[in-house]
C-alpha cells in the first residue's frame, strides 16, 4: 500500500474478538480476529494463531490495505457463487453441515485429514455425492497430506464421484506436478493452495505447470491489488476462498472475487456458515448459492458480545504491534 497508517492509529480502530464455531475447523472450535474500524471501511487481521510475525504481516498488509483505501481496479459483478465447504464430520452430520449452506451446487470436502483413513474419506465423498445429487459439482482439499503415491491412489478411489479438482493434494511443487501429470487422463484437475498463499515464490506454482488453476485468498496474499496482480501473471484460472474469516474479512475476499476478470469456479466464500456467531448484523452467508459483494459494518452489540478476554486482547494487540513493525521496516 502507499503510506502505512500510524501504529496508535491502528490500534485506536482495533477489536479483538473471539468467534465460536458451529463444528471444529483446523483443529479449534473458535476464531479469534482483530476487526480494523479504517477510514475507507471495516477490515479484518486474523492470521492463524500458529503463524510467525512474518507471515502474519503480510495478513496485515492486507487488513490495512482495505480499511484505508479501495482497490484501483473496479468490480465485474455484484455477487459471488460460492462452495459449501465441508469439515471432516461424520457421516451422519453431513446433511445438517451442508444444509447451513443453503443451496450451494458446489461442495468442497476436506479430505486425508490426520486421524482418518481413505475408507472415511470415500464414505465422506460418497454419502455427499448421494445427497448432492449428479448435477452438483464435488472439489476436495487434502491440504498437503499426500504423498505422489498417495494422492494417485486416493484420487482413482475418489474419482467415481466425480470431482472437479483436489486442491493442495501434496505439499510441494515438484509433487504437484508430478501428480498433474498422473492423473491427467482420468480428468481431475489440481489446484494449488499452499503452494500460493504460503509459498516465498507464489508464481513457481505455474511455472512449473504443477497445477491447473489457483487458490487466491485476499489476507495471505497482501490484499486485493496483489492478489490481482498475481492471478494475471500467473495466466491460471482462480477461486477466491476464505481463510475462514468472518464475516468482514468474506466482504474482503468478495471484493477481490468481483475484480477478477473470469470467474471460472464457484468461490470458498460460504464459510460465514461455519461460525456459530458473527460481528455483523446481517452474516454474509451463501442465498441461493452466492453472497453480495460490498462493504460491511461490524455491529456494535456483535462486537462487545464477542470481545476476546482481556489476555487474549493483549495477545492480539502486541501482534499487531510486532507486524506493524515489520512492515514499516
Ligand atoms: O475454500 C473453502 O471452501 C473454505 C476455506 C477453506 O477451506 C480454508 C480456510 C482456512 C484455512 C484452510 O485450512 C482452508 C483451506 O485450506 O482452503
Ligand atoms: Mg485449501
Amino acid at each position: 500500500m502507499d503510506a502505512l497508517p500510524e501504529l496508535d492509529d491502528v490500534l485506536s480502530r482495533a477489536h479483538v474478538v473471539s468467534v465460536p464455531l458451529v463444528t471444529p475447523f483446523r483443529g479449534v472450535d473458535r476464531r479469534e480476529a482483530v476487526l480494523l474500524d479504517g477510514p475507507a471501511g471495516w477490515s479484518e487481521f486474523s492470521p492463524f494463531v500458529e503463524y510467525d510475525d512474518a507471515e502474519a504481516s503480510t495478513w496485515l498488509a492486507a487488513a490495512l490495505d482495505f480499511g484505508w483505501r479501495d482497490s484501483g481496479a473496479p468490480a465485474v459483478r455484484e455477487s459471488i457463487p460460492v462452495n459449501a465447504t465441508l469439515p471432516a464430520v461424520p457421516l451422519d452430520r453431513i446433511a445438517h453441515t451442508l444444509s447451513l449452506f443453503g443451496d450451494c451446487r458446489t461442495v468442497k470436502i476436506k479430505v486425508g485429514e490426520p486421524g482418518e483413513t481413505l475408507a472415511d474419506d470415500v464414505a465422506r465423498v460418497g454419502e455427499t455425492r448421494r445427497l448432492l445429487g449428479p448435477a452438483g459439482r464435488i472439489r476436495l482439499d487434502a491440504n498437503g497430506a499426500w504423498t505422489v503415491d498417495e494422492a494417485e491412489h486416493a484420487v482413482r478411489a475418489l474419482e467415481q464421484f466425480d470431482l472437479e479438482y483436489v486442491e493442495q493434494p501434496c505439499a510441494s511443487v515438484p509433487e504437484l506436478a508430478e501428480l498433474r501429470r498422473r492423473i491427467h487422463r482420468i480428468d481431475v484437475l489440481v489446484a494449488a493452495d499452499e503452494s500460493v498463499r504460503k509459498a516465498a515464490d507464489p508464481l513457481a506454482v505455474a511455472r512449473a505447470e504443477a497445477a491447473d488453476l489457483l487458490v487466491i485468498k485476499a489476507a495471505p496474499l497482501g490484499g486485493i491489488d496483489r492478489a490481482l496482480a498475481l492471478v494475471a501473471e500467473a495466466g491460471l484460472p482462480a477461486v477466491v476462498s476464505s481463510a475462514l474469516d468472518t464475516s468482514i474479512g468474506l466482504a474482503m475476499g468478495a471484493e477481490l472475487a468481483a475484480r477478477l476478470p473470469a470467474l471460472d469456479f464457484d468461490c470458498g466464500l460460504g464459510t460465514a456458515a461455519l461460525l456459530a456467531d458473527d460481528v455483523v448484523a446481517a452474516p454474509l452467508r451463501p442465498v441461493d448459492g452466492a453472497i453480495a459483494v460490498g462493504r460491511i459494518a461490524a455491529d456494535r452489540d456483535a462486537l462487545g458480545r464477542l470481545a476476546a478476554d482481556p489476555e487474549r486482547t493483549a495477545a492480539w494487540r502486541e501482534r499487531l504491534t510486532r507486524c506493524h513493525a515489520l512492515l514499516a521496516g
